[in-house]
């Protein structure tokens, strides 16, 4: 098999296991949500079709795009210049394939975007409010507030460009498009799973906080500090 098949192959298998994981954190309900990844050194994404339970979802399930979301199954040379094709379902790739496809085309170090309906985080997307950094944890994961971006219509790349402008520059892997719901963002699919589980655990922690009284704010100084600390030191 050849190396493109192979990686193929394999972010298939991730991306499905992934799906795995929003359901293990109560991150979605039904078929809400999705999980895409870049397949390494190629213009190419993979994720989950449309509409289909999280029970049902295999591997071979996953759709393979372009970058602009169309599903396609065959490349004219791959990196040693060999021909390569490979089966797709007969399915449509998710309803936000077009917004992953954006950010992938404008965010080239970002390998993985994510989608979920967490209750929490949506709560604040509904109110169109940003998450204020007033834990350690957010500090780590996200350098600062979560912000909000703009209500964008579903199906084009109208909330991809959401994400992006919104994203570009700040510090957080985590938007929450207004009345809509989280969107995450990582170097690989993993990281911006991680991101969406860590997004619902702040918005729900700061929600309580803000029923006991007003949380208080951390000094920008030491949220940059603790930012470096666990993106450059934490777990090496
Ligand atoms: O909110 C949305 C659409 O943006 C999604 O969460 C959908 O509910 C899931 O759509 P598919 O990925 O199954 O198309």
């Amino acid at each position: 098999m050849s190396a493109l098949l192979e990686t193929i192959d394999r972010v298939r298998r991730d991306v499905c296991a992934l799906h795995a994981e929003l359901t293990r954190y109560e991150l979605v309900v039904w078929t809400a949500g999705n999980v895409s990844a870049r397949v390494p050194g190629y213009d190419l994404m993979v994720i989950k079709p449309s509409g289909v339970s999280y029970d049902d979802l295999t591997p071979d399930l996953m759709v393979v795009t372009d970058l602009y979301g169309t599903p396609v199954s065959s490349l004219s040379a791959d990196a040693d210049g060999a021909a390569a094709e490979w089966e797709n379902p007969a399915l449509s790739p998710s309803s936000d394939t077009a917004a992953h496809a954006y950010v992938y085309r404008h965010m080239p170090d970002v390998g993985g975007v994510v989608h979920t309906h967490s209750t929490y985080a949506t709560a604040w997307a509904a109110r169109g409010e940003a998450i204020p950094c007033v834990l350690t944890m957010m500090g780590d994961e996200f350098g600062g507030t979560i912000p909000v971006g703009p209500f964008a219509l579903i199906g084009d790349d109208s909330i991809g460009r959401g994400i992006v402008e919104t994203l570009q520059e700040s510090h957080s892997p985590a938007v929450l498009m207004q009345n809509h719901g989280p969107f995450t963002i990582g170097k690989d699919a993993r990281s911006a799973v991680k991101a969406a589980v860590m997004c619902e655990e702040v918005a729900r922690t700061v929600h309580i906080s803000r029923q006991l009284g007003e949380p208080l704010p951390i000094d920008p100084a030491l949220i940059e500090s603790l930012y470096d600390r666990y993106q450059n030191v934490y777990g090496r």
